[in-house]
């Protein structure tokens, strides 16, 4: 048993939404391997903020059961959060079915969910040791679907500006070009975390120390140290840290070197073409490197999982990436 769903990119690639079935309600939700909570917009989210957002309504659920007293709160890295009540439900996605999932309804959400419309909750796909239920911490839908999974991994086929997928169970070998190569993960923190053992900036040599990452779906830019990120900047020339603009931002017009990171014997390239991220509308273009903030691990986000194919194998513990 298997499913296979499509994620479409929004403007910018700023997320990937996939659709999920919650009760027999259909909702488009942001695919997160960076968090461990399904949450979405309902009729518990107050009327204000649910605005032209989908929401689920669990009083027209026939499977819909109440978790009485348990609740959710949960926090992200870019500041917006969320928080609610809990019940169960049947939750199918791209055709594999998960019965008596935690369904996680949203009483409140912060001013980023609100305004992004087309954002109707998340799907948690970290290890569910960061789940935030209480009193009982909760399963994620990956690590609910496992046992009935032909191979226990889902893929992430992320995409520039055309739909991609995730699939759950199998590995399409049609989706990567080569051999897949795994490295160990440490799950220990909840997340899909890895060595890094160095980097190269262009044509360069590989240096740099080895360092630590996470592979995260819902996050949208490479957040790295800010020494790599440093020394990556130094080969464009107009470019600089700007407050205004949040990050690094160099002309539009100039050439964006690729950006190589060595994970164990495979060397992952990001071109040059995804590291030249967004237009500011005054000629100069958002890159996306940016700093992971000294938070000690390096985030993956999707300006990563663009460039490769990625295997989150919960029965080995392992990442598996290939080119496309
Ligand atoms: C405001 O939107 C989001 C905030 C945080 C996450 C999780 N990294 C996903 C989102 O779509």
């Amino acid at each position: 048993v298997g499913g296979d769903v499509t994620a479409t990119p929004e403007s910018d690639d700023n997320e990937y939404l996939c659709p999920v079935t919650i009760g027999g309600q259909t909702l488009n939700l942001d695919f997160d391997s960076g968090s461990s909570d399904l949450w979405v917009f309902s009729t518990s989210t107050p009327s204000s903020e649910q605005q032209s957002h989908t929401i689920y309504n669990p009083a027209k659920s026939s499977t819909f059961k109440e978790l009485n007293g348990f609740t959710w709160q949960i926090s992200y890295g870019d500041g917006s959060g969320a928080s609610g009540t809990v019940g169960t439900d049947t939750v199918t996605v791209g055709g594999l079915t998960v019965k008596n999932q935690a369904v996680e309804l949203a009483t409140a959400v912060s001013s980023e969910f609100v305004t992004d419309s087309a954002n109707n909750g998340l799907l948690g796909l970290a290890w569910s040791n960061l789940n935030t239920v209480e009193p009982t911490q909760q399963q994620t839908f990956f690590a609910n679907a496992g046992p009935q999974l032909q191979q226990n991994v889902f893929t992430a086929d992320l995409r520039h500006d055309q739909p991609g997928s995730y699939d759950f169970g199998f590995i399409d070998t049609s989706k990567f070009q080569g051999n897949l190569n795994y490295v160990p993960v440490d799950n220990s923190q909840g997340f899909w975390q890895f060595t890094v053992d160095g980097y190269a900036v262009g044509d360069g040599a590989t240096g740099g120390n080895s360092f630590s990452a996470i592979a995260d779906t819902g996050t949208t830019l490479l957040l790295l140290d800010d020494n790599i990120v440093s020394d990556y900047y130094s080969q464009i020339s107009s470019a600089q840290n700007s407050n205004s603009a949040g990050g690094f931002v160099f002309d539009c017009t100039e050439d964006v070197p690729d950006l190589t990171l060595q994970i164990g014997d495979y060397a992952a390239v990001v071109p040059g073409s995804l590291l030249n991220f967004s237009q500011n509308g005054d000629g100069t273009c958002f890159g996306g490197i940016q700093s992971d903030g000294g938070q000690g691990f390096a985030i993956l986000g999707d300006v990563f999982l663009k460039a490769q194919f990625t295997v989150f194998d919960q029965g080995n513990v392992q990442l598996g990436f290939a080119p496309k």
